[in-house]
């Protein structure tokens, strides 16, 4: 008997209803388990995160020397938690959707592309041995509706999401069967025409958050 492994996020009809929204499933692949969600963020809550982000987010660096990396060609740039009064609302609903406790959430990256700039394969969960507090899944939100380009693409699983505004694509990597977690490879297709933003929200393992405001280390890239 093939028995699936137990999700994270448990979705079983053709929507996920949050305290503050109805977010249809569009397309769905099960194990690992996969999402493409329509309507996570209202226009002007897109609209919201890309004017905060824009005039701070910087040019990609990733791993330890911190050095411009050619694994993604964007910028990006980590907002504060619950930084103003959108951001919390959209913290507290990105957590109720990923069935996760919002303690355990990163602050919410925004990443923003250029023509021609990509984000080459990779796997979002830290694969160094000793990564304690791993990353467990991942919500990717799309800002823009890039001109041309600029899809999430999963390799493994011969998938490709195309950025439309306001939807997602969720994806965990929490399985006891490697390989599974493996399956998860994927990245940002070359922008074509135009440009793309999107925000990315990483699920920990356990809590992340401090409780009160204490000094944190900087997050890290994926290795
Ligand atoms: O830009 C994309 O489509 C993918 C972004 C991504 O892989 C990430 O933020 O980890
Ligand atoms: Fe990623």
């Amino acid at each position: 008997m093939i028995v699936q492994e137990q999700t994270i996020l448990q979705a079983s009809g053709n929507r996920i209803r949050t305290k503050d929204r109805d977010i249809p499933i569009v397309a769905r692949i099960g194990e690992p388990l996969v999402l493409v969600l329509d309507n996570v963020l209202s226009g002007g809550e897109c609209d919201a995160l890309i004017a905060l982000a824009q005039g701070r987010v910087r040019r990609a660096r990733i791993g330890p020397a911190r050095a411009e990396s050619e694994i993604r060609t964007g910028s990006g740039v980590f907002l504060e938690e619950g930084e103003d009064d959108v951001i919390r609302r959209i913290e507290e609903r990105l957590a109720e959707l990923m069935n996760v406790p919002l303690p355990h959430a990163e602050p919410l990256q925004i990443l923003h592309y250029r023509a021609g700039e990509c984000y080459r394969p990779h796997v979002d969960y830290f694969t160094s041995g000793n990564a304690v507090n791993n990353r467990i899944s991942t919500l990717v939100m799309y800002l823009n509706d890039a001109e041309e380009g600029g899809e999430t693409w999963f390799p493994s699983l011969r998938l490709a999401v195309a950025p439309r505004k306001g939807s997602a694509v969720y994806f965990e990597y929490f399985y006891q069967d490697e390989r599974l977690n493996e399956l998860t490879l994927h990245a940002g297709m070359p922008v074509a025409a135009g440009e793309k933003w999107v925000a990315t929200q990483w699920m920990r393992r356990q809590r992340y958050r401090q409780e009160e405001l204490a000094p944190r280390q900087e997050v890290r890239e994926p290795d």
